[in-house]
């Protein structure tokens, strides 16, 4: 059988360096190109890459998924920077590619896709929710691509549950005591020396909390969702949002 050619964008990076030795030690996969800032895209058309696994910045993302798409390279994404004018972007150059898959996972980590599910679940049956992601302080952004899609799925569940919102601060002394305000679910940023990917989902209702946690420890806690990503998105045309998508969790 033939070996799936996949290429690495943002190799020399925290995760795409991962990535590139992951991709190297899978056996159904060869490692055709792994492209840092400034190499040319053209690789990936030269090299017959069927899947580019992106994990730039949220500044070159765009750039690079306009390339591949156009040139019918499917594409795994973990880069963060997701707005609804992007996504709506992304889909026009898809529209024009109907053969191509591009998979977006704000989280790899099965854990983290699992915390997102069960926060989903939980929130309609709690009074009041919020969301702490802690990160290591080399992140580029705040807050996580991870915590806003936490905070989008809480929100939806409980607008289908029909569910108040929850009890809040009259008064705020300080801008950003609070919190951001995602769809109307607080979520706090902790960049901290030492850390890595962690975030906690606070439940509280009459007489009891539930908290859900999850940490990534490793970059290698991405892993298996980037080469399941690669192995599934071949056969997936069009924007499939969230891994948990290929873990039929829905
Ligand atoms: N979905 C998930 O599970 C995960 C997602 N992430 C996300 O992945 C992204 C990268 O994170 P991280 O590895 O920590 O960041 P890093 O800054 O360590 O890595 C990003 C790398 O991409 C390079 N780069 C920038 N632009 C381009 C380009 N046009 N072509 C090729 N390479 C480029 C950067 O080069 P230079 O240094 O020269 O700018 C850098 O080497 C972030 O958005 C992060 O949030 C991270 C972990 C897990
Ligand atoms: O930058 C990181 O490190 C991570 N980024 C992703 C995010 O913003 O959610 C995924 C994970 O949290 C690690």
């Amino acid at each position: 059988m033939s070996k799936l050619r996949v290429a690495v964008l943002g190799a020399k990076g925290r995760i795409g360096s991962e990535a590139v030795r992951a991709v190297e030690a899978a056996e159904d996969m060869e490692l055709v190109a792994a492209l840092g800032r400034g190499d040319k895209l053209e690789t990936l058309t030269e090299t017959g890459a069927q899947v580019a696994v992106e994990l730039t910045t949220p500044d070159s993302v765009m750039a690079n998924l306009e390339f591949c798409v156009g040139h019918g390279i499917h594409a795994v994404v973990g880069t963060t920077g997701w707005t609804d004018e992007r996504l709506a972007r992304l889909n026009g150059w898809l529209s024009a590619a109907p053969e191509t898959g591009v998979l977006i996972a704000p989280n790899f980590s099965i854990g983290a896709v699992l915390n997102m599910k069960f926060a989903q679940i939980a929130a309609p049956y709690f009074e009041s929710v919020e969301v702490i992601e802690l990160h290591h302080p080399k992140k580029v952004d705040a807050p996580s691509g991870t915590a806003t899609r936490t905070a989008q799925l809480i929100a939806s569940a409980r607008a289908e549950a029909g569910a108040a919102p929850a009890p809040d601060a009259t008064e705020t002394a300080l801008d950003g005591a609070r919190g951001a305000d995602v769809d109307g679910i607080p979520v706090h940023s902790v960049r901290l020396r030492g850390l890595l990917a962690h975030q906690e989902v606070l439940l509280g209702g009459e007489g009891e909390t539930l908290t859900i946690r999850h940490d990534s420890l490793h970059h290698s806690s991405f892993m298996p969702g980037i080469l399941l990503g690669a192995r599934r998105v071949v056969s997936t045309p069009g924007l499939t949002f969230g891994l948990e998508h290929f873990l039929d969790l829905n």
